[in-house]
């Protein structure tokens, strides 16, 4: 017999932000919801991802905006100092945990801590207790992979660099994935000597390779140095830091941090007690995000699936599924065209369709504009400012890529203007604040 005050409509299991925003959708409508989390409340991007990345961007970004005004009115580069910005972020970070337990428990949230396992359909197991659920929400995230080479207990991750104490002289990244990029800039402009690592050629593969290449440029105008087709096998210990050993190959570091992706947290959940199926790319559901076991959901980055593992898709995500206990839908999931972003300096950003090749030229068209002399940019005096804009036979846009250090913002614009499907008129006759990258829309459209 389970306790009634351990019966519940739904458990959710993770408290990042797909957990969250689940918990309190559920909440709002009056269901009595559990959320239970085994480590950090907030989940990876308030503590250990996207947040605090981009608080230490923000040091670099003004670094760099200094850096490109050099003899327009500034004569030096500042210096970045690591030690006072990694505390300056861990001021956002420390609050996190508490804040977002506190937050769910002042909703009406049953907060738990602790691993939970299932022991049945319906129920399961927290540190000896059993709660039993109509209902149950799978959003455990993913956590750094770690390659299966010699030595690998000596690589660091991204969560041991976002919260180094010092930055080291020399640093090198295996992989050049979303991750390498970003912190690599951050190193780099904290002075350190960079070094990326790829086993093979093509980098960031989902995005344009001309604007990707054109980025690898610019970072190694900066100084980050890119070994392409080395296949690590090695990460030895010595007494000034580590060698990197690869066929034909060796690179000393003072520390390596691994960058190769991203595995999802289904391990310790007994997932077969509860008929769920899974892969080791995740969870595996249906259209309605509903797992194998039909009263069992999965949403965020735990899912096995096609579409990016961003924050705003797992909040997309928790929405959707809010609706369909709640009973406000029950078609199968859409999802609107995705954005995403390499922050750095500059930015890569694409939305829709980045290519074209030959079996879809007839219905496409790409235009490639080089911005870097237009004036958002010329007055800033950025490196790079250059748009892919890929339209379709009626003249509609359909896919962008963005690498400038406005890519940010410029996406979002795009990411409407496809989603609402608005034609050229219509964002000529939108009336936008002058100069700023939105009034350059109407040339870009
Ligand atoms: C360095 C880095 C930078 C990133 N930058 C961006 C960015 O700029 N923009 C962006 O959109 N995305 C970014 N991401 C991705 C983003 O963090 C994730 O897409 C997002 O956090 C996914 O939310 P989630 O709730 O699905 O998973 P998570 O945020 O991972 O939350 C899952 C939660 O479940 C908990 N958990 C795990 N296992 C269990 C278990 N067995 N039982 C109970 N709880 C468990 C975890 O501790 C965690 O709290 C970044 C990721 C990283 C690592
Ligand atoms: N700005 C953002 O939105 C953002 C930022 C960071 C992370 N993220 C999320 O986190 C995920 C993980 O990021 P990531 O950069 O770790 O993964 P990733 O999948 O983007 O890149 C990993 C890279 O490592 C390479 N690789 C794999 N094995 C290797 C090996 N043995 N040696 C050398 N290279 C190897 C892959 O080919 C790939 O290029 C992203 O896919 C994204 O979902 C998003």
């Amino acid at each position: 017999m389970v306790d009634s005050e351990n019966k519940f409509d739904v458990i959710v299991l993770g408290a990042g932000p797909a957990g969250l925003a689940e918990g309190y959708a559920l909440k709002s409508a009056g269901k009595s919801v559990a959320i239970v989390e085994n480590y950090q409340w907030g989940g990876t991007c308030p503590n250990r991802g996207c947040d605090p990345k981009k608080i230490l961007l923000s040091g670099v970004q003004a670094r760099d905006r200094v850096e490109q005004l050099q003899g327009k009115g500034f004569s030096s580069v500042p210096f970045v100092n690591w030690s006072e910005l990694e505390a300056f972020k861990e001021t956002y970070t420390s609050k996190i945990p508490s804040g977002s337990r506190n937050g769910a428990v002042s909703a009406g949230i049953t907060a738990i801590d602790g691993d939970p396992e299932f022991i049945s359909d319906d129920k399961i197991q927290v540190n000896d207790k059993v709660y039993q659920a109509q209902n149950f929400v799978i959003a455990t995230g993913q956590r750094p992979s770690q390659i299966n080479i010699s030595g690998k207990e000596n690589l660091l991750t991204s969560t041991d660099f976002l919260s180094l104490k010092a930055m080291p002289k020399k640093i090198t990244f295996i992989g050049a994935g979303y991750i390498a990029f970003e912190l690599a800039t951050i190193a780099n402009s904290t002075g350190a000597e960079v070094h990326i690592v790829h086993h093979n050629d093509r980098p960031l593969k989902g995005f344009d390779k001309q604007y990707v290449d054109e980025l690898i440029k610019q970072l190694e105008n900066r100084g980050i140095k890119f070994h392409f087709n080395v296949d690590t096998n090695a990460i030895e210990k010595n007494d000034q830091g580590y060698t990197l050993k690869a066929k034909n190959f060796s690179l000393d570091s003072d520390l390596v941090v691994g960058a190769t992706g991203r595995i999802p947290n289904t391990d310790k959940l007994k997932l077969d007690k509860a008929h769920v199926e899974y892969s080791a790319k995740g969870i595996q559901t249906n259209d309605h995000l509903q797992t194998s076991n039909k009263r069992i959901y999965a949403i965020g980055d735990v899912l096995d699936k096609n579409e990016p593992k961003l924050t705003p898709v797992a909040g997309f995500e928790a929405r959707y599924v809010a609706d369909i206990l709640n009973g406000k839908n029950d078609q199968a999931i859409v999802y609107p065209a995705i954005p995403t972003l390499v922050y750095g300096s500059p930015e890569l950003a694409k939305v829709g369709l980045s290519t074209i090749d030959k079996e879809n030229s007839d219905q496409f068209h790409v235009v490639d504009q080089d911005q870097t002399k237009w004036f958002t940019y010329y007055r800033t005096n950025e490196h790079v400012a250059k748009a892919k804009i890929v339209f379709d036979k009626d003249e509609q846009i359909v896919g962008a890529t963005i690498l400038s250090n406005e890519a940010d913002e410029v996406i979002n614009y795009l990411t409407t203007a496809i989603n609402k499907k608005m034609t050229h008129d219509e964002v000529v006759n939108t009336i936008f604040a002058y100069p700023t990258p939105a009034s350059d829309l109407q040339y870009l459209l």
